[in-house]
Order: C-alpha cells, then structure tokens, then sequence
C-alpha cells in the first residue's frame, strides 16, 4: 500500500490550481442516466471516486469517453469527458460497486425516473457515522415510489407511468438526498417541492446542468427547489465548478506553515465562511481575478472556535484540516461537529504529532502547541486524511502517513501540487 512521506518545516509559496469538485463531478455524472443523449462534462477531477463511478455507470450501460486536451487548456487541467446512456441495460447498483462510494447510492434517483425500477445495494463511503439512507427513501416513496430492502439492496419501483410530483419537506438536511430528488423529480409527472434542501454550492451545479438538460427547476441555490417535470431530458455540456474542499485545503495547510500561495480558480464565494474564520486566525486573504492568495507571514495562529453547519456554514468536510491548524494555535479553541457523529477519527493520530485534543460529545477542545514532531500516522477517511498531511508540513522531522488510498479518493495530484511550492513530500510505493 502506498504511503505518504514527508519532512516539515517549509513554508509553501507558489500557486495552485484548484481542481474540479469530486462532489459535483460524481452527482453530474449520475445526471447523465436521465437522459439517451450525451452529456459532456469538463473540469471533471482524476480521482478514484471518479473511475469508481465509471464501473459504476458502464454497467448500467453507459458509454463513457475521455476527451483529449485542446488548444488553449493547460496540461494539469480537468478531463472532459462524455457520458451516454443511450440505453440502460441493467438498473442494478452491485454491493461489490457501491460498498465503496456513498455517492454511488443516488443513481437510484435518476433510474428510478427513467426506468421506473431500481435494485440499488445500501451505499459505503468514508466511515464517519452511521449514515443511514432513511431521508432518500422517505422522498422517493412521496413520489409514489414503493420501497422494499431485500438482501442488503434497496428495491424501489415506480408507479405505472412513472413518479408523480409532490411536496417533500426533508426533516433534516441532507446533499445526497437532494441531489437524489432533485434528479427523480425532472422527469416526474407534475410539480416537486423540495422544502429543506441542501443549497451546497454542488447541488446548485447539478441544478444547473438539469435546466441545461431541457429540466425545469426554480429556486436554484435557496432552501426549496420546484421542479416541473418533464417528458424528456436532452444532452448537454457542463463544468464542473473548483472544489471548495481543496481550495480550503490548501489554504489550511498555507495558514499552518507559513507562506503565501495563490489558490488558481477558488471560488471565495464557495468557502466564505471557512475563510472569515481562517481570517480570525490571522491569515491575509485576498481575493484576486482568477482565485484567492493566503498568506501568512511570521505571526502566530490564533485561537478561534467553530461549529460545522450545512453549507452556507463551516463545512464538515473542512473540520479536520482545521483542527490540524488549530494543535498549533497560541491557545485553546474550540470544534464542534454537528453532521456527522463519528468524524473525530483524526483526533487520535494528531495526538502523535503530540497534539493535545480532548473530545467530550460533539466538541473538541485543542490546546495549541508551540511545535508538532513528526510520526508515523495512518489515515482512517478522506479528509482525516489530509489533515494528517496538513499537521505533518508543520511538524519538525519525518511524518509517514500509511494507508493513502483514501487521499486519492478526493485529491488530485496532492503531492505534486505541494511540492512545488517547497513542500518535502513523496510518495512511497507499495
Ligand atoms: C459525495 C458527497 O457529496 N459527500 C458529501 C455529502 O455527503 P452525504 O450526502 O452523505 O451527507 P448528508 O448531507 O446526506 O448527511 C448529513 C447528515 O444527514 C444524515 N442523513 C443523511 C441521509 C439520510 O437519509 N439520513 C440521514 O440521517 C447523515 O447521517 C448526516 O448526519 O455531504 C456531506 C455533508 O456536507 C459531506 O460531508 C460529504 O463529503
Ligand atoms: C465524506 C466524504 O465523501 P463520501 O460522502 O463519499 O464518503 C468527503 O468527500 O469528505
């Protein structure tokens, strides 16, 4: 298994290009079952999550094509790529397929509209919590979907002529299950209301590309979406938007060594409040015309608590690589997670680096450290993962971070991109 090895101490300067959004990339995929005719996506990310999702789709018969680069687009660019599901042979999602991806379970949505039956096994994803699929079933059957679990799968039939429109009011909110009724309620006979739904900046990029899809769908980026459906939806081509994730990413791990990197192709308006709080820290953050620039030179980070919220609030997704900055914060801090009940998993491998983290329930409570020393570390879920890497840039001597596999399920190039602003850092095969 390949392991990350790194030596810490330099502070990255440079830029980064900030590559496409693996949780767009994957529902705009799953968005191409609606349709017989082709839809092109660019900007779509290298990663494993998204070669996952072709097996996924090539075996409900989707053909899938990679597109070669073309004048003007730079090397290190996104793919684009063709999805055409011409016709769908088979509407069973396999266990062995979607055991490993969450996202995997919401091609339930569209087969279930186009083909009127789904068998799709119960999803995996990184373990972080229980993550139960009840808010999915509950919005499908409200489209007149009855619903068995058998063996594992969850089988779900439409009703002769398909899905009928309704209002559905999600008691919590939830991305996957939205983008999974967003995309059954386009071909639904009649009007869908989908009250509580995720506006994640995702859900608006899948939005979009339904309506160039030929879908009807208003209220885009608020808390309800009305979709009218529609007979048919047609080809389209569609961007994906740059991953907030990754620009905050980086923009921790630049907060947490020092430095000044320009962050390519960030949307600020994507991650703002992850950025005010990165500002409370004591890092210049300025947006520029293509991206924003983090720096931070010589001052201490400082202390500042936050609480994980749906998105326009703190990411979950973010709540370990902000950690990783706080262990060496000039004092103590607060985290609170409240989307996820089990993602604390980093929290016993910062220890190693020598941070000082006590969680009680929902909260951690950090203790900044004037330094880390590096260790041997083993990543547990995709973004506990990087925060280990983020920890180890700042840590004095060697960090080895075993089982990496999970990096490369969200993270392009992650070691390319920060080696070449000065970071020490290496992949170790095998
Ligand atoms: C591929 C992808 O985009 N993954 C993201 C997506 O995951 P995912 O779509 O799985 O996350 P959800 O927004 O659905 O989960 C939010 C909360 O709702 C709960 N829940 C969800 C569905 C359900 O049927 N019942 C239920 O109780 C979950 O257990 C969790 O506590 O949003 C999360 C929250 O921003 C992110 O951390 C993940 O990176
Ligand atoms: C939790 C994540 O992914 P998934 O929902 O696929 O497990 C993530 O992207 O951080």
């Amino acid at each position: 298994m390949d392991r990350i090895r790194l030596v810490g101490g330099n502070p990255l300067n440079g830029e980064i290009v900030i590559s496409g959004a693996k949780n767009a990339a994957l529902p705009l995929m799953i968005a191409s079952l609606l349709t017989d005719e082709p839809l092109v996506l660019s900007n779509v990310p290298r990663l494993a999550d998204v070669k996952q999702l072709e097996r996924i789709l090539e075996n409900h018969g989707v053909d899938i094509a990679v597109h070669g680069r073309r004048r003007g687009e730079s090397d290190g660019g996104g793919q684009r790529m063709t999805f055409h599901a011409a016709d769908i042979v088979d509407t069973t999602a396999p266990y062995d397929l979607v055991s490993k991806m969450r996202a995997s379970f919401w091609v339930i949505g569209p087969l279930l509209a186009r083909c009127h039956e789904a068998r799709v096994s119960l999803p995996g994803g990184c373990a972080i919590g229980t993550r139960p699929v009840d808010l999915f079933l509950f919005g499908l059957k409200e489209l007149g979907a009855e619903i068995d679990i058998d063996d594992g799968y969850v089988v779900a039939k439409a009703p002769k002529g398909g899905l009928v429109g309704a209002r559905i009011v999600f008691p919590k909110v939830s991305v996957g299950a939205t983008h999974t009724l967003l995309m059954a309620a386009t071909l639904a006979n009649g009007t869908t209301m989908i009250e509580n739904a995720a506006q994640e900046p995702e859900i608006t990029n899948v939005a979009e590309c339904l309506v160039a899809m030929g879908a009807k769908i208003s209220g885009i980026g608020t808390r309800t979406l009305t979709i009218e459906g529609v007979e048919k939806l047609h080809g389209a081509n569609v961007e994906v938007i740059p991953d907030r994730i990754e620009t905050g990413t980086f923009a921790m791990a630049a907060a947490m060594t020092g430095g000044d990197v320009l962050l390519r192709g960030a949307r600020p308006e994507h991650l703002q409040a992850a950025l005010d709080i990165l500002a409370k820290t004591g890092v210049d953050l300025t947006p520029e015309a293509d991206g924003v620039r983090v720096r931070r030179n010589g001052n201490g980070i400082l202390p500042v608590d936050i609480e994980t919220q749906p998105f326009p609030g703190f990411p979950t997704d973010l709540q370990a690589q902000f950690m990783a900055l706080m262990t060496m914060s000039q004092g103590t801090s607060h985290v609170r997670e409240t989307i996820f009940e089990n993602r604390y998993m980093h929290v016993a491998e910062l220890a190693r680096f020598g941070a000082d983290i006590a969680v009680d329930g929902q909260v951690a409570t950090i203790r900044g450290k004037d330094k880390l020393k590096g260790a041997q570390v083993m990543a547990t879920d995709l973004r506990a993962s990087v925060s280990l890497v983020i920890a180890g840039l700042a840590a004095k001597g060697e960090t080895v971070v075993n089982r990496i596999y999970h990096l490369d399920r969200g993270f392009e190039r992650l070691e390319d991109k920060l080696s070449r602003c000065g970071a020490e850092i290496e992949r170790l095969a095998g």
